[in-house]
């Protein structure tokens, strides 16, 4: 992983040091569970995390509504006791005796944007303030990398979702953190609102900090996170590069054959049989067949069993595959997208 340095003169004002810990990793977990309720009852929503969130990157950590999101970031934030696990954050183990000192180093905002909806934007950061014992100056350069300088003297409950989001995210950066732990940050923003948070996102990961976000869109986070992380069911499905992900693809074959009108659907089932697990999934193009989940040697077993049977065949290649594709059978199918 790419080792992140500060730029002196950083786009957001922000500044924060970088400090090699665990190898280049911010947040590090080894086996982290979460199990609810007891006996009977007992259901475990997060299984054995490993996650490795390198410093410096807008880490994307996607899953489905209900795939464990939030509750692997309250145990990242120490705000949930795991069941079974560890954390380390910044370096050092996650414990009662280092949380303080760590969040101090952390911001976070976590499902719904924080704030009183009868004080004004500026009332509230003027809380988290004195709270954190910030400056003003931290104060008015979040409110302005938010972009909600002109409406701090509004009262929150006037704000639309997006600026309520944005307050949180400002609350979040006041104290101007090592670490960032955004749940859903682009949840009900605009196109508009995604992209500022985006810019923000990158902005921030380009001077050293470090940004963990959730989402269960793809494509609000696809274009901010250079590292993924994808949750179905409570268990990590995949980690790494964007590029990586997509590697691990498997993207529909197309053959290009003009007999494909002379082809039988019993003629079909016999070449793919064997091959594919559900050779009903393979489907008929203007130009061909094209069949998914068909790895590199069962695609020279086809080309091998099309030749034999007398087939023309034109042209054989993979098409090209989404991310989003890639996202869904990663997840099941159950990746909302
Ligand atoms: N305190 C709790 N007690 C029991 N079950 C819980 C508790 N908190 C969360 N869950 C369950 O754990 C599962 C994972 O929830 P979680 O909120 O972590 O998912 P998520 O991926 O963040 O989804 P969403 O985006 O919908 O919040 C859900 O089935 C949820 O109902």
């Amino acid at each position: 992983m790419a080792q992140h340095t500060l730029t002196p003169r950083s786009q957001t004002g922000l500044h924060s040091p970088v400090r090699p810990a665990h190898g280049n990793l911010a947040v590090v977990t080894h086996g982290l569970t979460k199990t609810f309720g007891k006996g009977a009852d007992a259901r475990t929503v997060v299984s054995d995390l490993d996650l490795a969130v390198p410093h410096g990157t807008v880490y994307g950590f996607l899953g489905p509504n209900g795939s464990g999101k939030s509750t692997t970031m309250k145990m990242v934030l120490g705000l949930l006791a795991p069941t079974r696990g560890d954390v380390a954050l910044l370096g050092q183990p996650l414990t009662r005796v280092t949380r303080p000192a760590l969040m101090a180093r952390t911001g976070s905002m976590i499902e719904h944007p924080p704030g009183y909806g009868h004080l004004t934007g500026a009332e509230n950061m003027r809380i988290v303030a004195r709270m954190l014992s910030l400056s003003q100056a931290q104060v008015d350069r979040a409110l302005a990398l938010v972009r909600l300088s002109e409406h701090q003297d509004r009262q929150v409950r006037t704000y639309s979702l997006g600026m309520k989001q944005r307050l949180g995210i400002a609350m979040a950066l006041a104290r101007e953190p090592e670490l960032l732990v955004l749940d859903e940050p682009t949840n009900g923003l605009d196109p508009a609102g995604i992209e500022e948070v985006r810019h923000l996102l990158v902005s921030l990961a380009g001077e050293g900090v470090t940004v963990m976000v959730s989402s269960h869109l793809l494509d609000e986070i696809d274009r901010m996170a250079s590292v993924l992380g994808v949750l179905a069911s409570g268990r990590l499905v995949f980690q790494g590069t964007r590029a990586a992900l997509m590697e691990r693809s498997l993207a529909d074959l197309r053959v290009v054959t003009p007999d494909v009108d002379t082809l039988s659907g019993e003629e079909v089932g016999r070449l793919l049989a064997g091959l594919v697990a559900a050779p009903g999934e393979a489907r008929r193009s203007s130009d061909g067949l094209v069949v998914p989940g068909l790895p590199a040697d069962g695609a020279a077993e086809l080309v091998r069993r099309l030749v034999a049977a007398g087939v023309a065949v034109h042209e054989v290649r993979r098409e090209p595959q989404s991310l989003e594709d890639v996202f869904m059978s990663l997840t099941g199918g159950t990746g909302v997208l």
